[in-house]
């Protein structure tokens, strides 16, 4: 039997206006064991390991674009694509790198938690002076029933006692209360784009998209402050892809008139009206008001 080794990995990345996290990535390796019960071997084709290369999975710290073996800068354990990404983290970095992560990202990562990673860099952006508190305010924030908001409790404990423990002055922690973790989270949640840098051509990307997102194949994910106004639709007329790193473009997938609102679908369009109802309503936190939910599809 081959033998799957699982690896994974998390990096987070903050960009002026707009925040990206995560890359996780696996590699499987496989030993074949003598299975010919004695038998003289047959001769068969070279054996193939397949595993983890220097460069594979790795990502930039900040952008997200994959990195070469020879072209990163390595910064306090994070890997950045240029000095230009590893300058513009310094934003969020400098503050990061003062804090012990570990009980805050075991807790997060045990738990499949991926945005309460956002707010920790959101944190570390506001307590550098790089960004003020209120920047999210204008997201339109999810609905959040009580027993959610009290499952942020334990994390957001955690993730004020990495600030305390690394002696950030009370001051620059001051607006970090639950109430606005909350309200942070509650944004995220709804206005998070999840990063699918696929490789290939530009035209090949969106008859990819619905596979990638049942593949769980996000790199991370990402707030776009304007793309957050996009409202959704079980059939869209346009899309958001990423090429190579968290740059977004947006593809109309039929022609638009002049006026008509552009719209994007958040999930995968091809379950039915209730399963995707479910969905909005579960994860996003609305029900679908969409031409095509409407008329019953
Ligand atoms: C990412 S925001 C989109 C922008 C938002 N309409 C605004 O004004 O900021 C998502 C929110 O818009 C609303 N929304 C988006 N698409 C919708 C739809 N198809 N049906 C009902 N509400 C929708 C929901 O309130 C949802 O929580």
């Amino acid at each position: 039997m081959p033998k799957f080794e699982l690896v994974a990995c998390r990096r987070w990345v903050w960009r002026q206006k707009k925040l990206a996290l995560a890359s996780s990535f696996f590699s499987t390796a496989t030993q074949h064991k003598n299975e010919n019960m004695g038998r003289p071997a047959l001769p068969g084709p070279p054996p193939i390991r397949v595993g983890l290369t220097e460069s594979a999975g790795r990502v930039c710290y900040f952008c997200l674009r994959k990195l070469g073996i020879t072209t990163s800068c390595q910064s306090q354990a994070a890997s950045f694509c240029s000095e230009e990404c590893q300058k513009q983290s310094k934003v969020f970095h400098d503050v990061e790198i003062r804090a012990d992560w570990s009980a805050y990202d075991d807790y997060c990562r045990s738990h499949g938690l991926k945005y309460p990673l956002l707010v920790k860099r959101f944190a570390c952006m506001v307590i550098s002076g790089g960004a003020s508190p209120d920047l999210l305010d204008i997201l339109q924030p999810a609905s959040l029933s009580p027993e959610v908001i009290s499952l942020m409790e334990e994390d957001f404990d955690l993730l004020r006692s990495a600030f305390t423990v690394a002696d950030i002055p009370n001051e620059q922690v001051a607006f970090l209360t639950k109430q606005w973790y909350i309200g942070i989270l509650a944004r995220i949640r709804v206005n998070a784009f999840r990063v699918e840098v696929a490789g290939g051509l530009y035209e090949d990307l969106l008859s990819s998209a619905a596979a990638s997102i049942e593949a769980e194949a996000a790199l991370g994910n990402a707030v776009y402050m304007l793309p957050s106004f996009y409202n959704h639709d079980c059939d869209p007329n346009a899309h958001i892809i990423w090429i190579e790193n968290v740059d977004a473009r947006l593809k109309a997938l039929r022609d638009v008139d002049a006026g008509e609102e552009l719209r994007i679908c958040y999930i995968d369009a091809s379950m039915d009206r209730d399963a995707r109802q479910t969905l909005l309503s579960q994860g996003f936190g609305f029900q679908c008001s969409c031409s095509r939910c409407l008329s019953g599809d």
